[in-house]
């Protein structure tokens, strides 16, 4: 598999806090790849150790091809981390234009191509004061992209946005990943946004990664059958401790090579089944169960977007 990153044992320390422990992690080329995890698991310190903002207390890691800080393989890459700021005296083009001279190699057309591409065609010639966050996270990400990277590494691109907004980034990660053939990392705490557009995602806590791998594969591993079923009492008598109940239908936990076994008990035990469908497990599920979190942090979470 050829990678993008490798990290060997990353580890960087605050004082007690260990913000990465440890850190193995492999990301291959290619696709869009999530970083997961609650408040302080050590997602920007990932970004910002890989990005040579800061220093790893221990360990190793390649990103490109090259040694963390090494300029070549930082040229490969783009990055958006956190609401970027500035000159709010400069226009979203003037903007564009004094970030390309600095890296070269980047003319009017690139410039105005990528200002369409991210939806602020419009917002062009607007002086970047008055913008909102969710202008600015656009900005940033036309910054991130126009240089041409072949990895973008975005940290909560989609934070501040509106639906339209996340719906209109959404299209272009998946764009730049399928069309462009860029590499995009990305961490977010919109966990229906990640199952949309993520290929594989590494689900973080305290530092290391607790669980890694293609988002099809982690959703298809808690994948239920959903009987709509009478008498419900019986269904779960024959299912015993497999099955729960979800409103007026049974849940059962079971592989699908079990499926005729289980539908032929039931019908044998009198039971009518009137609708049997696979529901799939969604990341959140996944999210929750493997990072422990449980009731009112679960609640509070779903569907929010993140402030911090
Ligand atoms: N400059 C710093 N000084 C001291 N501790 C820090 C510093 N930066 C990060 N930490 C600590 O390191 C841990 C990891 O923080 P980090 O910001 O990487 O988490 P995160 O996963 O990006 O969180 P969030 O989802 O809130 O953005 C936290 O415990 C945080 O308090």
């Amino acid at each position: 598999m050829e990678t993008v990153i490798e990290t060997r044992g990353l580890t960087k320390t605050y004082g007690t806090v260990k913000a990465l422990d440890g850190l193995d992690l492999s990301i291959p080329r290619g696709g869009v790849y999530g970083v997961l995890g609650p408040n302080g698991a050590g997602k920007s310190t990932l970004f910002r150790t890989l990005l040579g903002l800061i220093r790893p207390t221990g360990g190793e890691a390649i990103v490109m091809g090259g040694r963390i800080g090494d300029a070549a393989a930082m040229r490969r890459m783009g990055s958006m981390i956190e609401t970027p700021r500035f000159p709010p005296f400069l226009t979203a083009r003037q903007v564009l234009e004094w970030l390309g001279r600095a890296h070269g190699g980047v003319t009017p057309t690139d410039i105005a191509g990528w200002l369409d591409r991210v939806g602020l065609a419009e917002a062009a010639d607007r002086r970047v004061r008055g913008f909102s966050v969710g202008m600015l996270q656009r900005l940033g990400v036309a910054a991130a992209l126009m240089t041409r990277p072949d990895l973008v590494i975005l940290d909560e691109p989609t934070s501040g946005m509106d639906p339209p907004g996340i719906q209109e980034m959404r299209a272009l990660i998946r764009s730049l990943a399928d069309d462009d053939g860029v590499t995009v990392i990305l961490a977010s705490h919109q966990l229906q946004e990640v199952q949309r557009v993520c290929d594989r995602v590494a689900i973080f806590n305290k530092g290391r990664v607790i669980t890694e791998g293609r988002v099809s594969d982690l959703t298809a591993s808690g994948e239920r059958l959903r009987l709509s079923v009478t008498p419900l009492a019986r269904a779960l008598g024959v299912l015993g401790d497999r099955a729960s109940l979800d409103g007026d239908a049974v849940v059962a936990a079971i592989a699908r090579s079990e499926t005729p076994a289980v539908i032929r008990a039931l019908v044998e035990a009198g039971v009518e089944i009137e609708e049997a469908r696979w529901i799939g497990a969604d990341l959140e599920d996944v999210f929750m169960t493997e990072t422990g979190w449980t009731g009112v942090q679960a609640g509070a979470a779903k569907g929010t977007a993140h402030a911090g």
